[in-house]
């Protein structure tokens, strides 16, 4: 354990993870050689967008994925790429996760179409920049030689979408439903990478729940330091996976024991139980709740407390708290992806999976 601590005040949590797994992806040794110390972390990428303030060592992560953030392939390798960049920043010391309410997402194009078409893209868009030209080209039976009058035009629409008011819907079912074992495996270790990256996280992290938060995305806020949910009576948070038909695995119902006790989590696992954000508080999965528009500067003021405790002294409490947690997983990972595909793939589980589905649906109509 000695050994441990001085490792950790030497690397950090994650340091000491990646040294007591050098076989393990996770830690710094699985960081993509493109992302170097030097690089800034204030970044805007499809489904997450990063703030860090160098004056506070204070990054917001808002997941801006609609409709519901739902936790894909896609969103979950963008989430470690951020996780991992600000873990390397030595001037990042606290994250707070969030979700954007609304987000305008800028889309470029360029289209290539027939004159007949062209009144219509312009309709739709105002283009930039409208190039007309001819173009040869081989006709289908490749004898003739035929000239189109075409327009290529190069557009900058605005689309807005708005995300309807969830945290995350949690892990993106159709990732589950439908897919081959080997994407299923390749969906899990991505669950598993964000996990152990934020659970295991040297920085101060705060979870600023600004809307519902099922299953995966329940996972992400007790994954974090602390909670902040919305009082507002629409959003609910829990491990509800027994109401879908299947079973969280060992390392969900590890870190909710770890944050609500073996009674609360034996209750709200086996009934798959969603909480009211008063109902959340009282059991302990949340730590506090504020009016919906004080949740991000709740959050920040919350942050600076964090942050007045030296962060080796942190970083080694929170190690000996969630390291043997953290270790069950590192050294179960690929039985737990394989108990997981065979799962996930049984055709009960995938029964079940559609039906859900299909509820979710009817319920909107
Ligand atoms: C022996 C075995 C031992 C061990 C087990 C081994 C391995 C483990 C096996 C499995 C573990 C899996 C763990 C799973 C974790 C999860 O996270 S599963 C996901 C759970 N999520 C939910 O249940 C949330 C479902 N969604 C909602 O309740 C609501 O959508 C909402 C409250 C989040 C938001 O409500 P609304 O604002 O009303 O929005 P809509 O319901 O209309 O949704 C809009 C749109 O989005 C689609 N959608 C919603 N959630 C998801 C999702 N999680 N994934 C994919 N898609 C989602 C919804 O269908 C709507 O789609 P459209 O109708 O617009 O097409």
């Amino acid at each position: 354990m000695a050994n441990v601590l001085r490792n950790s005040a030497k690397f950090g949590f994650s340091g000491v993870l990646s040294q007591l797994s050098i076989h393990s992806r996770h830690g710094r040794e699985c960081v993509s050689p493109c992302f170097s110390l030097q690089q800034r972390n204030n970044s805007t990428s499809p489904k997450i967008k990063v703030d860090l303030d160098n004056s506070t060592g204070v990054a917001v992560l808002r997941m801006q994925s609609p409709p519901v953030n739902s936790l894909s392939l896609d969103f979950l390798t963008e989430f470690c790429i951020n996780l991992e960049k600000l873990e390397m920043d030595k001037s990042c010391r606290g994250l707070i996760i969030t979700s954007v309410s609304t987000h305008t997402h800028t889309h470029t194009d360029t289209d290539t179409v027939t004159q007949s078409h062209k009144t219509m893209i312009h309709t739709i868009t105002p283009p930039v920049c409208v190039v007309s030209q001819t173009l040869s080209k081989v006709s289908s039976t490749g004898l003739d030689i035929i000239t189109l009058p075409v327009c290529v035009c190069v557009c900058v629409c605005l689309v807005s979408q708005t995300l309807s008011k969830v945290f995350s819907a949690g892990l993106d079912i159709m990732e589950m439903y439908g897919k081959s074992p080997e994407r299923c495996g390749e969906f899990w270790k991505a669950v598993q990478e964000m996990w152990l990256k934020l659970y295991g996280s040297n920085m101060a992290t705060i979870a600023a729940i600004n809307g519902s938060s099922p299953a995966g995305g329940c996972l992400m806020s007790i994954g974090c330091d602390y909670r902040i949910m919305a009082d507002n009576p629409r959003y609910s948070i829990g491990l509800n996976e027994t109401q879908l038909g299947i079973v969280a695995p060992f390392w969900f119902k590890d870190t909710l024991v770890n944050t609500v006790g073996n009674r609360a989590a034996e209750l709200s696992l086996e009934l798959g139980l969603l909480y009211s954000a008063p109902d959340a508080l009282k059991i302990g999965l949340v730590d506090q709740l504020v009016p919906e528009d004080q949740v991000l500067s709740t959050a920040q003021d919350t942050m600076s407390k964090w942050l007045a405790v030296p962060d080796h002294a942190r970083q080694i409490t929170k190690s000996m708290m969630r390291k043997q947690t953290i270790d069950k997983l590192l050294s179960n990972r690929e039985a737990d992806i394989t108990n997981f595909v065979s799962f996930i793939t049984k055709d009960s589980i995938q029964r079940s999976l559609r039906m859900y589905l299909e509820m979710l649906k009817s319920r909107k109509a």
